[in-house]
């Protein structure tokens, strides 16, 4: 049976569906050739990652795929209650990469805390001409231990990035709208485990208290984070979005660091991607990245493997 993994596999998720006896191509396919080229190379699973979108016209035009798998969490690019309706399954791999979020999220508030993303940049190239302008610039960092990060969904992510900011000393409040608790289990180099028992708290409270913000929900119809939601912060708060683009509203967004409301930002998703707004570009407030959250060696790893072992449990 044939695969075609159209926005990319791991070499490991290959070797496991290979040796299970499948056929797998890794080229990328133009969204519009994607229908023929299925049909014509008699593709039996179309594996994606947020790049390419499997809709309804793609569902009903490719009768023979039996298995869309998404390389990741969100789902949103994928038809899926009616792909399902279809006799189609689908199938993503949600733990895989909770821990690569994670860890992208913290880079962005250790760096946006200290100014890195704009140092780095601006560095002078020759001699010391403003190095001491810069020094002074960026005099102001503050430490992350012992300021508070809410955590806007707590879901896998929500949860992985909490279990981050308590082994760095960091208090954690949470919002969730299915989840009362959660019990947190740190694992350490050492095999030591500590555990700990989180509480939720409104969405209300978590704004009102959080020094830093990181946001962990699906794409929804409405903006989770608003205008009316930014008045809530705290002056000078840090915020993360590594979750959807649309989550914020990133008008919203500009405005409240114009104010004053949020002293920096970083972007991992962006309401229009691949093309974000010059206005973000160009944002020195704002620390960005191009949607690399699960860009790990090891979350694809496990991606690949767990979609490959999906995909033999299911067609055998
Ligand atoms: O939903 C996800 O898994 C993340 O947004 C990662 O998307 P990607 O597979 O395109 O990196």
């Amino acid at each position: 049976m044939k695969v075609l993994a159209n926005d990319g596999i791991s070499q490991s998720g290959i070797d496991a569906l290979e040796k299970g006896g499948y056929e797998v191509s890794t080229t990328t396919v133009a969204q519009e050739q994607l229908v023929n080229y299925i049909n014509e190379n008699d593709i039996s699973v179309l594996l994606v990652r947020s790049a390419t979108t499997v809709r309804k016209d793609l569902i009903d035009a490719c009768p023979n795929l039996k298995i869309i798998g998404r390389g990741g969490v969100g789902m949103d690019n994928i038809d899926v209650e009616y792909a399902r309706e279809q006799g189609r399954h689908v199938i993503n791999t949600p733990a895989a990469s909770s821990h690569s979020v994670a860890e992208l999220v913290f880079g962005h508030l250790y760096g946006l805390a200290r100014f890195l993303h704009n140092a780095n940049r601006e560095m002078p190239l020759e001699g010391d001409s403003n190095f001491k302008g810069l020094k002074k610039a960026y005099a102001k960092g503050t430490e992350l231990k012992g300021k508070t990060l809410g955590v806007l969904g707590f879901g896998r992510i929500g949860q992985a990035t909490a279990k981050v900011a308590l082994g760095a000393g960091m208090k954690v409040v949470a919002f969730d709208p299915f989840l009362d608790k959660a019990n947190l289990e740190l694992d350490f180099f050492d095999g030591q485990k500590v555990n700990f028992d989180i509480e939720t708290i409104s969405k209300e409270e978590v704004l009102k208290q959080a020094d830093f913000l990181t946001l962990h929900v699906p794409a929804q119809k409405d903006y989770v984070i608003d205008e009316a939601e930014f008045n809530m912060m705290k002056d000078g708060v840090i915020l993360a979005n590594a979750a959807r683009g649309g989550v914020v509203n990133e008008v919203a967004l500009v405005k409240a660091i114009e104010s004053g409301k949020v002293a920096r930002a970083a972007l991992d998703v962006f309401e229009k991607e691949p093309k974000p707004e010059v206005q973000l570009l160009m944002n020195p407030a704002l620390s960005l990245t191009p949607h690399t959250g699960a860009a790990t060696n090891e979350a694809q790893d496990r991606i690949g493997t767990e979609l490959a072992s999906q995909i033999i449990d299911i067609l055998g």
